[in-house]
Order: structure tokens, then sequence, then C-alpha cells
């Protein structure tokens, strides 16, 4: 495979003998603003798109991957080079008081395009119903494979996310977009495109109320919220939750595509609510990057982000399941993060770091604080990826609780039940 600057002549049938299955021959191709171009075949939808080209290490749960709404705008590049070997499964859960609708992460697809070195034509699972070439075409998701995905990640690690093109079908033909023709899905609130825009409840009738700002949720987070019987109102993003708040027992921020700084009028709404409420708050991701914006930190975008299921993080300080010096394995999928300063803002301090690349990958309340607030750069709900911290969906829930009956002056120790009455969808 190769990569060039110039324009080109498309080969279609060059490094494809390795694609012998029925997907008709469709070229396709990879502009980067940067000035390379990749040539493959087209799967999905035979339609050209414009968005940023990120990369992730995942090996498994495309189908989780592509239906997170963090991945809004983005054309998604699998490192891994077989993808879609097990198909993609039914997105449509039963809806009880324990679920919430699907089994994926949100109804559709929600990344503009996939890239994959050798899309797998036949898939095998006892779940599947069609193959992801079936999938993305449903949705009107293009696709391209038999493309050198090292060779684009190695771009993208080197020169860092960067704004993409995928031409497909008689599109191939036309030069590559000018520099100012690329769409730019940062420039754009993404957050007010995919946030709920009216409140709904879910389990209205758990045993512990919370309130969810929703900055394009993962349907994992809630299942994870629901499965430890909190019965759930999620809002839109920029909802005055204030006005509200006193009716709930904790405060939840979800993940959420595109740059934090389009959350402002949040952040500001969240100081507001931390200076005056004593609650416990939990904000994951985009809710993580939000509550260090209000506590006075800066947000930064990162050369390329850190996406993928085996991204190590160590904890600097104990809390609830976390315990100080240990690294956890977490699923992460982000593009900005919190600046680490020293000194951190007064009442708060890192919570964990990345083993990696040394990135904020939490920080909390102090102590001193008196208050109970916690975020996280990675995910804790994985969907795809390891469950090494999900119990700290358990310990904000019995931060919850056991501010709820310290209040109402009956003091206790009980733990939030951890287990679903009844079994749904993916993850824990
Ligand atoms: N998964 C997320 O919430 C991502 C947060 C933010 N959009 C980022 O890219 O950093």
């Amino acid at each position: 495979m190769f990569f060039r600057n110039a324009l080109f002549i498309p080969r279609f049938s060059r490094g494809l003998a390795s694609h012998s299955g029925p997907l008709a021959a469709i070229p396709a191709t990879l502009h980067l603003k940067t000035g390379q171009s990749f040539i493959g075949r087209s799967f999905g939808a035979p339609k050209s798109i414009y968005g940023e080209t990120v990369f992730s290490t995942s090996i498994t749960s495309y189908t989780e991957s592509m239906t997170d709404p963090s991945y809004r705008g983005q054309i998604l590049v699998f490192t891994t080079p077989l993808i879609g070997n097990y198909g993609v499964p039914l997105n449509q859960a039963p809806i009880d008081s324990q679920d919430v609708g699907v089994v994926l992460e949100s109804q559709r697809i929600q990344c503009a395009a996939v890239i994959v070195a050798d899309v797998a034509e036949k898939f095998s699972h006892h779940t599947a119903v069609e193959s992801l070439a079936a999938w993305c075409r449903r949705h009107d998701i293009p696709g391209i494979t038999g493309v050198d995905t090292r060779a684009i990640t190695r771009l993208l690690r080197d020169q860092g996310t960067t704004l993409g093109r995928i031409a497909v079908g008689d599109d191939v033909l036309a030069p590559p977009p000018q520099a100012e023709e690329y769409w730019d899905p940062s420039k754009e609130n993404l957050v007010d495109q995919i946030s709920t825009k009216e409140p709904y409840q879910l389990n209205s009738n758990g045993s512990i109320k919370i309130a969810v700002l929703d900055f394009g949720a993962k349907a994992n987070i809630l299942r994870s919220l629901v499965r430890r019987d909190a019965a759930v109102t999620v809002l839109p993003w920029n909802y005055d939750f204030n006005s509200i708040r006193d009716q709930f027992d904790g405060l939840f921020l979800t993940n959420g595509p595109g740059d934090p700084g389009h959350c402002m009028e949040a952040a500001l709404k969240l100081r507001k609510t931390l200076a005056e409420w004593d609650r416990p708050v939990f904000g994951i991701c985009m809710g993580h990057q939000i509550i260090g914006m209000a506590a006075g930190l800066d947000a930064y975008r990162m050369t390329f982000g850190n996406r993928g299921h085996n991204q190590p993080v160590l904890a600097l300080a104990s809390a609830g399941s976390i315990t100080a010096g240990r690294v956890y394995v977490t699923s992460q999928n982000h593009q900005y993060a919190l600046q680490l300063q020293d000194p951190f803002p007064h009442g708060w301090e890192p919570f964990f770091i990345n083993c990696n690349d040394s990135s904020v990958e939490g920080i909390k309340s102090t102590i001193d604080s008196g208050k109970k607030v916690w975020g996280v750069q990675f995910h804790p709900e994985s969907a795809g990826g390891p469950l090494d911290t999900i119990e700290m969906f358990t310990d904000f829930i019995s931060e919850c609780r056991s501010h709820k009956e310290s209040i109402s002056g009956r003091v206790s120790t009980t733990v939030a039940p951890t287990r679903p009455r009844v079994a749904v969808g993916a993850g824990a």
C-alpha cells in the first residue's frame, strides 16, 4: 500500500488480492488535509463525506465504538486489521424499567465513516443479524477497505488528528479538496446537535434520584446507573439544573463529542452548583472536562488524543473502589484533556494520570473541601473495553445514598446493589 501527495489516477485493483468476497469493487479514496491520499475500495454507503480522521487501537467492539456519540463527525480508522468478523447484532433491547432500549451505545452509527484494512465479508456470531458493510449501508455511512491503516495511523500519530475527505465512486476522479474545503467538526457545537432536546426518565421507580446532563450519552453509562437502581432523569446539556437540583440525590455528567470549549455555558452553571450544592457529582470524559473547567482548569487539544481499550492509568489517590498506586486498564475516546497545573485549583486534586503520556485522567475534590466530586477522562462503563474501574459507578451511587440517608437522619452503612434484577444489554 502507499500514500502520496500528488494528484493521482486511482488503481482500484492494487493491493486487493485478499478481498475475494462479494463486495462490489466501488473505488474509494481517503484524502487528508495534509496532502496524502490512500486508495482503496468502498464498503458501506456509496457516498462521499468530510470528517476528522482519528485512529482507535481497540481490537473488538467496533459496533459499540461506532455507535458512541463521542465519535460524531469523525472518520474512524481501526488499527486492528480485521474488523467485521462477528457482524452486527439487532440493536434493540426489550424496554423495561431496567433497560435503556438499545443493545449498542446509541440508536445509530455516529461516526462519519470507518476505515478498515481488511473488512470481514463473512461474519459469525449468535447475535449477528447483518454484516458490517450492510449495517453501514443501512445507516448511510461510508467505509473504505484495502488501505494501509498502519501507514495512516503513523501519519496521524506524527502529524496529529487530521481533517479528511472520503471520496467514493466517481468522486475519486476529482482532485483532492482544497485546504479550505475540509469541514472541521471541532468548530461546531456537536453536543448541542446530539443532546436530548427534552428531559426524560429511566427506571422512574428507582431508589435514588440521579440527574444526568446529556452531552451525548453512551447507553452503557445510563445502563450502569439504572442497574444500580437509580431513577435517572436525563436533561439537555445546558439545562438549568440549579433550578431543580434539590429534587435529586446526585448529578452525573456524560461523555460527548467535540471541543469542550463549546460547553462553557454548562461549566459556568456547574460552578454555581458546586459552590451551593453539597451532593455527589460524577463526570465521565466530556463530563470530566466540564467539571475541570468549572473548577478553573483549562482543557487543551491533544495531538492525536487517546482512543482504544488498552489505556493504562495510575491512581494518585484512594477513593471508594480505587486504590492509590494501582494501575487500571481503561477504555478511552477523547481528543481533549485537562491541563495538569501546579498548584491545582483550591479544593481539587489530580485523581489519575495516564501512564503513556502523563495526561490528566481524573480529578477529585479534596477531603477537606467536604464535597464528593469526581471526574474521569476514561470510560469506567467501557462498552467496549476492560471493566477495571466499573465499581466507580457503585461508589457514586453509594455516596448519593449515604448522603441522602445522612440528611434524612438515618445514617446507614448499606452499599448500593450492583446486580440488576434482570440482565440487559452489553457491559456490566
Ligand atoms: N468521549 C468523550 O466524552 C470525548 C470528550 C471530548 N469530545 C474529547 O474529544 O475530548
